[in-house]
């Protein structure tokens, strides 16, 4: 079966094959001193050699060594070129694919599971690119070769070479029994402990107040008791196994037993003391190459399932882009007959009609869940219609380049994303060659001309760095830069709600320069704010129920009058759009 690791490999395979031949040739070049101690060994016992030849198979050893080195270094060079291969075309990959998904796809999860994927399991690959394919290779060529030549030497010595094996055989079966059962029970438990930490970390403020610390402090200290209790009943017996499986792996064991049990071979004359030399020599290196492989297998297995998450990021599906490109004439925007569900059962928006004119500002209005931001965000295509369509300057969005439509249609959404760079970095995102008067006008349009001076390095301070904002100011660095942009189109999603009244009355402001002269569509939670607006557009449960002037829908005393009744009981400060 392929799994998505042999996918993302396949253009690098070539590659890590050659470095593991070069590892193979490693180990096998590796065996070469043992063989040339073991026949110094001989020389020196039959006192017959001369001393060129005694230099020779010196010599031998060290070049032999030297080689081994180099061959593993060239092996683990040809293995890191690939990783570097694959690592950047990953990388190039994930960009490509990050700009071609639809806006809509990031959420607060996706984006934590993309810095999941770019971080760790990128990460994670390394390790299984550029060292499993070679440490195994090593780990598993030496001790068998090893054992090959002591077979050629004599059988008895390849057999006394590996007798604790069993014994260590028997104790990681025993320890890995129900493993993958304990494994889960054990992350149920860790889970539990974090979202105690989470919940009182989280709701510390609150918890304080009302004196109950105690309390809260307890359900952690339960969930830290119970995985302590579980960890302790699971490790305590695996330790003495552990420590049973560790000594039949032990240096000085394998020597005690190796030169015991070698002693009465030698004894009965089933092997001579070069021999068990050549023996010892190869049995101290098995417990190193098990470890490599444990170790190894288990990176694997992390891999593995980084490799999942890599590709399934890769597969997510992209949004489609026009074959011909058509140019918007104007920036009305038209919905017709729009249809639009986040999965295939449940519509959101159920056929809806409007129009807004060019220049002209059309509020969207109506309950908590009506579809307001979910059909605004339909218009810089953060999703696809599943019916009907959505103009903007006569073009459908699905049609427009989407580089074009981004240069046509501005948004500023609630929840306002700075990126990481400096305060001109982010105002020049959507005109990188503006100038600095042109930053600094359009900051001071946007009522944050003044804060950002006061910075420590003003313009060029660094967001999260020395550039710390509250919500209603980054609102307001977002306001600014979509102004710089200069987008002749706008999605508005009024954030007022949380800000403080002075704060909120600078975004008011900030945003009816942002307005002027350009064609708006706002999503409004409070009325008072848009009560002068050309349109107001009431949504209810995926439908418009009634359009018109703020004087007008009063009158018709339907949808919106109950709205505007029940709103008004809330002092707001007015909006001059
Ligand atoms: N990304 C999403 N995935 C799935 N469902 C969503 C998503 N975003 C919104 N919804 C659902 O779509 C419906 C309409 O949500 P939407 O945010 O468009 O309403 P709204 O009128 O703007 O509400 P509010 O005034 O509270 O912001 C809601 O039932 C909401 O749960």
């Amino acid at each position: 079966m392929t799994t998505a690791l042999d996918t993302l490999k396949r253009p690098v395979n070539r590659l890590i094959c050659l470095g593991v031949a070069f590892a193979a040739l490693g180990a096998l070049v590796n065996l070469v001193p043992f063989i040339g101690l073991t026949e110094l060994g001989r020389l020196l016992l039959a006192g017959s050699a001369d001393s060129k030849t005694l230099w020779l198979w010196a010599a031998l050893v060290v070049i032999a060594l030297s080689l081994g080195w180099m061959a593993s270094g060239v092996a683990l060079w040809l293995t890191h070129v690939a990783d570097h291969r694959l690592q950047s075309s990953l990388r190039e990959a994930m960009v490509r694919k990050l700009g071609r998904v639809p806006l809509g796809w990031y959420t607060d999860t996706t984006s934590g599971a993309v810095r999941k994927v770019v971080q760790d399991d990128l990460e994670d690959l390394h390790h299984l690119v550029a060292h499993h394919a070679v440490e195994l290779t090593a780990a598993i060529v030496t001790p068998l070769a090893g054992l090959l030549w002591l077979a050629m030497l004599n059988w008895r010595l390849a057999l006394l070479a590996v007798l604790t094996l069993p014994i260590y055989a028997v104790a990681y079966t025993l320890m890995m029994r129900g493993f993958g059962a304990k494994m889960q029970l054990l992350d149920k438990s860790m889970t539990r402990v974090s979202a105690a930490i989470v919940e009182f970390v989280h709701g510390i403020a609150v918890v304080k107040a009302f004196g109950q610390v105690g309390q809260a402090h307890r359900s952690y200290q339960q969930a830290v008791n119970q995985f302590s209790e579980q960890y302790a009943g699971w490790v305590k017996p695996l330790l003495r196994l552990e420590a049973f499986s560790s000594m039949a792996l032990s240096v000085p064991v394998i020597l005690l037993v190796s030169l015991g049990v070698g002693s009465l071979l030698l004894a009965h004359g089933w092997i001579t003391p070069l021999e068990l030399f050549a023996e010892t020599l190869v049995a101290v290196v098995i417990p190193q190459s098990l470890l490599v492989i444990n170790q190894s297998l288990t990176a694997q297995r992390t891999a593995l399932a980084a490799a999942d998450r890599i590709e399934a990021l890769l597969d997510v599906e992209e949004l489609p882009s026009p074959k011909a490109c058509v140019q918007p004439q104007g920036s009305d925007i038209r919905f017709e007959q729009v249809q639009f569900g986040y999965d295939a059962e449940h519509l959101i928006l159920k056929g809806v009609d409007l129009h807004c004119p060019a220049g002209s500002v059309t509020a969207l209005v109506g309950a908590s869940g009506a579809g307001k931001s979910t059909l605004a965000k339909l218009v810089p295509r953060f999703h696809d219609v599943n019916a009907g369509r959505i103009c903007v300057g006569g073009a459908d969005v699905r049609e427009i380049d989407p580089r074009q439509l981004y240069q046509h249609v501005g948004f500023v959404l609630q929840d306002a994303q700075l990126v990481h760079g400096t305060v001109a970095d982010n105002l020049r995102l959507g005109r990188p060659d503006a100038s600095d008067a042109e930053v600094e006008a359009a900051a001071r349009s946007a009522q944050i001309h003044a804060r950002i001076q006061a910075l420590p390095r003003g313009y060029q301070s660094v967001i999260g760095e020395d550039a710390i904002f509250s919500g209603g100011e980054a609102q307001r660095v977002s306001i600014a830069r979509t102004l710089l942009a200069d987008t002749p189109v706008l999605i508005l999603d009024e954030a007022t709600s949380h800000a403080d009244p002075e704060s909120e009355a600078l975004i008011q402001d900030a945003l009816s320069a942002l307005a002027r002269g350009r064609t708006v569509l706002v999503i409004a939670h409070r009325l008072p704010s848009i009560s002068g607006v050309d349109q107001i557009v009431v949504l209810d449960q995926g439908r418009v129920l009634e359009s018109g002037r703020h004087e007008h829908l009063l009158n018709a005393n339907g949808a919106y009058a109950r709205l505007w009744r029940a709103g008004t009981e809330t002092p707001a400060v007015e909006m001059s759009l």
